[in-house]
Parts: structure tokens; sequence; C-alpha cells
């Protein structure tokens, strides 16, 4: 493959800070790539001291793939290519001390986060629940501390919330646990503030480069900049038209912030599109000018111009599943081309289910990329909650997660009491269970079932580092967590599937022992490396089949065909975010953008939402187009002349 001319600019500088201002499908994944290699094999940089961020471990993953073809294996492994979190764990364990944890904590997932918080703010509404971790989340994300936040709150309720935070600290603090927002928020603070530690750091980091710099927040800003304070020698590679992620914080001003800080900052643009047909770029660029820039670019393509963009109207949600669905059928005849050349992209999951059903009529194998991971599957979250509880024992939430699973008598009342004895010794529940002193407030039966409970994790703890898989297979026989499963599950198909994930993930942790033989923590490590590994599911490229996702989820893809449905006012631009309606913009961009060969859109002409009808009107994102580029299909419904009702 020929570089480019900025291509190859932005490759080779490599003295100062630099912006790769990429366009959606100019290739960005293949620059940063062929950096790296410049950097180690032109500028002789000690692998070592060379830092990626990515977005996500999948994306860190084949990008190390992608240097191991070029590099040898030995060169690629000394290569540091993680994401923020990954990136921030690692500093978090080198740095045990200057932050005043044990090396045993455990990482809190969003599930253990709610269930603490239930706790401390005694309310059991899981939407309030969240409106509270999120809070915490951005408190964190901002790096304001409890102190800090309860110092800026006015309100009384915002002091509430202030004291939710910090008996959420405090808790997190007894327990040696850090959430997922505590692995960039910890290192960043301490970076800040620890002059020796942070010249540390910026002396080991030579050379830093983030992809989908559009994504950072403003602790991952922070972060970059306090890594690569003393030699600014980074490269930062984003797009600012498929910034889709401001509700997890993203902040767009992080392009101009930079210009600001670093006045010296070298912008590239990468403006040739390789991947989508020149009436496909054509309509995303026409889309695109509506929304602000941070620098002007227009994308462009030395592709052959395409065949007209479909538009096709529905009656109804299922009518437009149907139409879609034969529209597959027999475009698929057409040209021959695979199942898997098609994907269907939508605003929200629940868009999907009235497909589904369609599909499966039409007999249309399909995928749905969902975002529950393999670890979020219960059998998985078990199994992983004792393995925690063996290694930190101050863990409550494992200690709660297990101790009825399977069941084993011991009820709500006797939690409570358990509850109570380890507040009032101040010592974690499973210490509480351990106390004798327990034994006068339980009935002999309860008491005895928690010493087994205790006993059997003091037993298997004894070998969890010498032999874990003996260990996590004594556990399963021991409890009989297998026939538990059975009775539990009452359905032989999703028992076989449960089976079938507690056999992987054996052999995950074997293979992952295997391969780290020679280094110390490894089954900590491990288990870190799972809960912060919580993203889409892999299908297997081979299945010919056809995917289905969100707008979000298809960030970085591309197909042949793609069909983007639900072309409506209130699901896209989404009626939550009809304040911010550049996103829902680039949202669309983002799917369009996709599409090589072909783009369809579908819209519904009534919608069913909450178990309402509701009657809906085209997309002004639709009206956005170039009218010369699209094809508005007839099927009785006037494109004007809806009902606005939302
Ligand atoms: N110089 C080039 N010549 C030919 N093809 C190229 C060149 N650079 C990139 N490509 C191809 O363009 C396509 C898009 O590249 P890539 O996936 O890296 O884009 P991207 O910038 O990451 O896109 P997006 O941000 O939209 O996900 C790939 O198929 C890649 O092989």
């Amino acid at each position: 493959m020929n570089l480019n001319v900025n291509q190859k600019k932005a490759i080779h500088y490599v003295s100062g800070p630099c912006l790769i201002l990429a366009g959606a499908g100019s290739g960005k994944t293949q620059v940063i790539i062929k950096k790296i290699i410049y950097l180690i094999s032109q500028c002789h940089l000690n692998p070592n001291s060379i830092f990626a961020i990515t977005f996500t471990n999948k994306a860190a993953k084949e990008m190390r793939n992608r240097i191991s073809d070029k590099l040898s294996h030995n060169i690629t492994k000394m290569i540091t290519i993680s994401t923020f979190h990954s990136l921030g764990l690692r500093i978090v364990k080198s740095e045990l001390n200057a932050l005043n944890i044990c090396s045993n904590f455990s990482i809190f997932d969003e599930q253990d986060q709610i269930t603490v918080l239930k706790d401390i703010t005694k309310k059991n509404d899981r939407t309030f629940l969240k409106k509270v971790r999120i809070m915490i989340s951005n408190w964190k994300n901002k790096l304001i501390n409890s102190y800090n936040a309860k110092i800026r709150a006015k309100s009384i309720i915002e002091k509430k919330y202030c004291r939710y935070y910090e008996l959420y600290e405090i808790y997190l603090k007894s327990c040696n646990i850090l959430d997922f927002d505590d692995l960039i928020f910890l290192p960043t603070l301490l970076l800040k503030n620890n002059e020796l530690l942070r010249e540390k750091w910026q002396n080991k980091i030579k050379y830093l480069l983030v992809d989908e710099y559009q994504d950072t927040n403003f602790i991952q800003y922070e972060l970059i900049k306090l890594l690569s304070k003393s030699n600014k020698n980074f490269t930062l590679v984003g797009d600012d038209d498929q910034s889709i992620y401001s509700w997890r914080g993203a902040r767009l001003n992080n392009f101009s912030l930079l210009k600001l800080d670093y006045p010296e900052l070298k912008i590239i643009k990468l403006e040739h599109n390789y991947r989508s047909s020149g009436r496909i770029l054509k309509a995303a660029n026409f889309l695109i000018e509506n929304n602000p820039h941070f620098l002007q670019k227009k994308l462009f393509s030395n592709l052959e111009y395409g065949p007209i963009i479909n538009i096709i109207p529905a009656r109804n949600e299922e009518e437009e599943a149907i139409l879609v669905s034969k529209k597959i059928l027999n475009h698929k005849l057409i040209n021959s081309s695979n199942y898997r050349d098609y994907s269907v992209l939508y605003r929200s999951n629940y868009q999907v289910k009235v497909f589904e059903k369609v599909l499966i009529n039409f007999k249309i194998p399909y995928y749905v990329v969902t975002r529950s991971s393999f670890f979020s599957r219960p059998e998985i979250r078990d199994l992983l909650a004792y393995l925690k509880l063996m290694l930190n024992s101050n863990d409550d939430i494992a200690f709660l997660k297990i101790i009825n699973r399977p069941s084993r008598g011991i009820g709500e009342k006797t939690l409570k009491k358990i509850k109570s004895w380890s507040i009032y010794k101040k010592i974690s529940l499973f210490d509480a269970s351990n106390s004798n002193e327990l034994k006068s407030f339980l009935s002999s039966r309860s008491f005895n079932a928690l010493q087994n409970f205790i006993i059997l994790i003091k037993e298997l703890k004894e070998n969890i580092f010498i032999k874990p898989i003996m260990v996590l297979d004594n556990l399963i026989s021991t409890i009989k967590y297998e026939s538990w499963l059975l009775k539990n599950l009452k359905n032989f198909k999703l028992y076989k599937i449960s089976l079938n994930n507690m056999h992987s993930l054996l052999n995950w942790i074997s293979e992952l022992i295997q391969s780290n033989k020679n280094k110390s923590n490894t089954l900590s490590d491990i288990i870190y490396q799972f809960i912060l590994h919580n993203e889409l599911e892999e299908e297997n490229p081979e299945d010919d089949k056809l995917q289905l996702m969100t707008l979000h989820a298809s960030k970085g893809l591309e197909f042949p065909y793609v069909f983007m449905i639900g072309m409506e006012e209130g699901i896209l631009p989404h009626y939550s975010s009809l304040n911010n309606i550049d996103e829902e913009r680039r949202l669309t961009y983002v799917g369009i953008t996709r599409a090589k060969k072909e783009l369809f859109f579908s819209y519904s002409k009534i919608r069913c939402q909450y178990g309402e009808v509701i009657y809906t009107v085209p997309s002004r994102f639709l009206l956005e187009l170039p009218k010369n580029d699209l094809l508005w299909k007839k099927n009785n419904v006037q494109k004007n002349n809806f009902l606005k009702k939302i």
C-alpha cells in the first residue's frame, strides 16, 4: 500500500507535539502503527519507552497484532499498548506505597458500585443509584475528590450527594478497593502532586501516542499533559466529527486546549478517504458541514461515485423491518454478496427487537452486537467473586455476591447481624463472619453454615497462587455449583451454555498463567484484566451473518452495505439529546461513513414508544443530505405530511 503525502508527513513528524486530524476512513490506524514502527526502526527509540493509548482493549490487541506482523514478537511485547484504564492500573500497581494502597486491592465494576451505593444511600431506586454513581464518576473525571466537591457544593441537595461521595470514598478505602474511575483519577492526582514520580514517568515515556483523541475527557487530557510534560513528544490522533461520547465526559474542547497549551503544535490533516464511494462521502460532507468545526476538513475519495442512496419509508416498525429484510435478500441475490457484507445500524438498543422477529421469519442469519460481555454473565461473575474474595478478604461486595451462591441457608437476618457486627468492630464481613463472638447472635445452623463457608475460602486460598486451576475445579465440585446451576436455570440449554462459559474461563486463566509464567502477581493481574475487559462481544468473522448494532458500537468498523434504520425525529436525533443536536449529527455521520459501497436509510411513519403510538416525521438529517443523491421510495407516505407529536 502506498502512503499518501499527508500520511507520510504524519508518520515522520516526531520532533514535538503533533495532532493528526484524521477523517473517517483516512487510514489513521495504519498511520499509528507505521509511526510506532518508524520510531523503533528509524528513530531507534527503545520499544520500552513507547506508549500507545487506544480507546478499547480490542483496538489495543489489534494494534499489537498488526505491529507484530512487521516487528519481532519480542520487540512488540516491549511496547506499551493499552487503554487509559490499563495504563492507570499499571501506574497504580507501580506506585502502591505512594498511593497508600495494599497490593491485594480489588477493582469494582458498575454493578458493584451500585450495590455499595444502595447501602450508603439506603435507597433501592436503581435510577437514583445510577445518578449518584454518575455524579461520583463525573467528580472523579474532573479530578475533584469528595472534600473539594463538598467545598464547592451550594444547595442542600448537592451537599447530600457530596456526603454520599465521601461515604463511598471511605468505604472503598477501608475495603482496599478501587473503582474504574480511580484507575485514572488516582494516578493523575499522584503525578500532579508528586514531582519525583512525575519525572520518573516522564523519563519512562519517550513517545506517547493516543488514538481516538476526540473521545478523551478532562482527566485523560490532564494525564496526557502530565506524562508528556518534559519532552512534549506525542502524537494524538482524532476526528472532531466523530466525537460521540460527550455523555461520558468526552470534550471537544480538548482540541482547542491543545492549541493553547502547545503553541508549537503541528497539525496534519488526513482527508483522503479510502473507504467509501464518492456519493456516500458527499452525503457525509454535506451533513457534517452543518456542525461547527475545530478546523475545516473535507474528505475526498478516488473511488467510483456509486449508486444512489435509497430512503425506504414504512407505515410502521414491523413494515420497516420487513422492507429492509426484503431489500437485503434481493440485494444479496443480485450482487452475489454475503450476509456479513451488510449491517443494520440504529440509535437505540430497543429498535432491534422488532427486526429480530422479522429476520427469524425470513430465515436471515444475523448477529446482534451487544455490550454484555462474557464477564458480565452470572456464572463468570460468581467465579470471579470467589477469586476476588480469596485474594482480598476485605472485598465485602464479593463476599455478599457469593455468600448464598449456591444457597447455604444464610438468610437476610443472618446477613444483617454479620453487617452490624462488622460495623461495630470496624472489620470486613469476612472477618466478622470469622469471629467466634458472632456465635451468640446466630442460630447454630446459620453459624455452622457461615463457618463452613469461611473454612472453604481459607482452604482454597492456601493454594490459589500455586495451583489456581485446581483450586477453581475444587471449588466448583465442593460447592456443587453445577447441580445448583441446573436447578436454578431450569433450562438445559442455558445450563450447557453456562458450563461452556465456565470451561472457557478456566482454559483462559490457565493459558494466561502459562504465558506469564515468570511474572509475579499473575493471578490478580489476570482478574484485573478480566474486570477491565467489558467490551463488545466479538463474532467469528468467518460466520456469514448480517450484523446489527447501535451507531455507537459501529465506530471504527466498515461494511460494504449499510442500512441506517429509524431515521426519524425523536429517534435520530434522539428526543433526549435535542439539546445536543451536533453530537446526534456526528453520530449520523459515523453511521454514514461506515458504508463502503452502498447506503440505505429507512424510517417508519408510526412508532410505538413506551406503550404509546406516535406519528413521526423523517429525521432532519435526511433533509440535510444532497437532494440529487437521494431516492425517496414511494410507500403512500408523503415525506412532509406527518403529524408531529413528539
Ligand atoms: N494509503 C492508503 N492506500 C490505500 N488504502 C488505504 C491507505 N490508507 C488506508 N487505507 C485503507 O483505508 C481503509 C480505512 O482505514 P482505517 O480503518 O485505518 O481508517 P480509520 O481512519 O481508522 O477510519 P475510521 O475513523 O472511520 O474508523 C482501510 O481499509 C485501509 O486499509
